[in-house]
């Protein structure tokens, strides 16, 4: 397909990618931000046993029926109990058994009088009120029940989610794999960043620039050698590189020039060329191929415009293809605080800083080689094909990153 417009190009896209389904076990405290890869059904109540929320005593509540100020009842202390250190006592009649908040309720207690609201003397203990059964009296499986569904597959893991597993005692967690992420970036004038830059030259920016937006996304990347604008090198590259990988961005090569390559790479590949060049701005020479079932997104090589494009298409990929729908962008609508005097043919993308529904515009340039003004952004205004500006105080859409 041929010059497309962004939904058709993700329908198709999203068509031609699977959610990865491997699993692996990792150890619960790596398992932070992963996505949990089969349902999880609690093990076991929590608490694992009736136990006390006070410090106080233990008691049976048929034993204070007629406590009161005017009648105090004297019950015998025969034992403690602490968190971790269970007495093996039953409780006979006004018996008590001193207990500590999370302590394990003794045989026949069925309630806790709170320290301070009894009297302590010798082996003796004195209340002056009655208590309810289970009054004072956390119940076994009152947080969690045995058995019941705790967290589904596909959910991304919070700290509660590992708090809950630590607590049903999982040291280690299904979770499914990472997508593996190549990136590989094209061009004859990348150099290294540790060389002196040469005449016509650049240093790399968006290898880094994708790369470090991916691990803010929470994901890994693998970064493929430079390779400069020779179809063949690159297609080796490209051969070498896919089958350890689930999905391959590169940058660099998808236009119309002697050097842009891509078009040849294809072909030498043997890929299935899904689209090229999408009917917006920037970003707009991108290129999709299937390569052994594995996607290839192919970015312009325009910093900004290889950041539209990446946040637009390869997010929605790597959405679902992890499994992690916080991946995702959210679209809203918001006022624009100033005038863009810009028609606009294509559809176009604009960086923007979103704040309470009002979005504002970076001082200095807008153009697609241009990153710097990016800095401060963190949404784009999508502005609809053959808009001839837009004035302050419009409604406008907006794709908040
Ligand atoms: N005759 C035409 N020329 C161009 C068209 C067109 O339709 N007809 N489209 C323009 C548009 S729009 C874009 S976007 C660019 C896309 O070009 P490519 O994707 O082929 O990318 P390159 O030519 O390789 O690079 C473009 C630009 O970006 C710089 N670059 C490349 N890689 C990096 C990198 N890793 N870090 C920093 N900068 C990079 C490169 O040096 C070029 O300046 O084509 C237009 N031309
Ligand atoms: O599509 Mo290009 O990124 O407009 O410069």
């Amino acid at each position: 397909m041929y010059n497309i417009e962004l939904e058709q190009a993700l329908e198709v896209a999203l068509k031609s990618v699977r959610a990865i389904e491997d699993t692996e076990k990792i150890p619960l405290e790596d398992s932070l931000g992963r996505i949990l890869g089969e349902d999880f059904y609690a093990p076991m109540d929590n608490p694992p046993f009736n136990r006390s929320p006070l410090d106080g005593f233990a008691i049976r509540s048929k034993d204070t029926t007629m406590a009161s100020e005017d009648n105090p009842i004297a019950f015998k202390v025969i034992d403690k109990a602490y968190a971790g250190i269970p007495s093996n006592k039953t409780l006979g009649s006004f018996q008590a058994i001193r207990i500590m908040t999370g302590g394990k309720m003794p045989l026949e207690a069925d309630c806790v009088i709170r320290l301070e609201d009894c009297i302590e003397n010798g082996n003796n203990m004195v209340l002056k009120k009655s208590l309810q059964p289970f009054e004072n009296y956390c119940y076994k499986g009152e947080d969690i029940k045995s058995d019941t569904l705790l967290i589904e597959k596909g959910t991304k893991l919070s700290a509660i989610h590992l708090g809950v597993l630590g607590s049903m005692g999982q040291s280690s967690v299904k979770v499914i794999k990472r997508p593996k992420i190549g990136i590989l970036v094209t061009g004859d004038e990348i150099i290294e960043y540790s060389s002196p830059l040469i005449d016509g030259k650049i240093y790399d920016t968006n290898g880094i620039l994708l790369g470090s937006r991916l691990k803010e996304l929470g994901f890994d990347y693998i970064k493929i050698d430079t390779e400069k604008d020779d179809p063949q090198s690159v297609a080796e590259s490209i051969l070498k590189n896919i089958d350890n990988l689930d999905i391959l961005i590169t940058t660099g090569g998808v236009s119309v020039g002697d050097k842009d390559i891509f078009h040849e790479v294809v072909k030498i590949i043997n890929a299935n060329q899904l689209f090229w060049k999408l009917k917006l701005k920037p970003g707009t020479p991108a290129m999709y191929s299937i390569l052994r079932d594995k996607p290839i997104l192919s970015l312009s090589g325009n910093p900004f415009a290889s950041l539209v494009t990446f946040e637009l298409i390869a997010r929605p990929l790597l959405e679902k293809i992890s499994r992690d729908s916080s991946v995702k962008t959210i679209r809203t609508k918001a006022k624009i605080m100033e005038d863009f005097n810009k028609t606009s043919k294509n559809r176009r993308f604009i960086r923007c800083i979103y704040e309470d529904g009002k979005v504002k515009l970076p001082k200095g340039g807008h153009s697609s080689g241009m990153l710097l003004t990016m800095k401060d952004c963190n949404a784009f205004v999508d502005i609809e094909a053959g808009n001839t500006g837009l004035r302050k105080f419009d409604e406008v859409e907006v794709v908040i990153l």
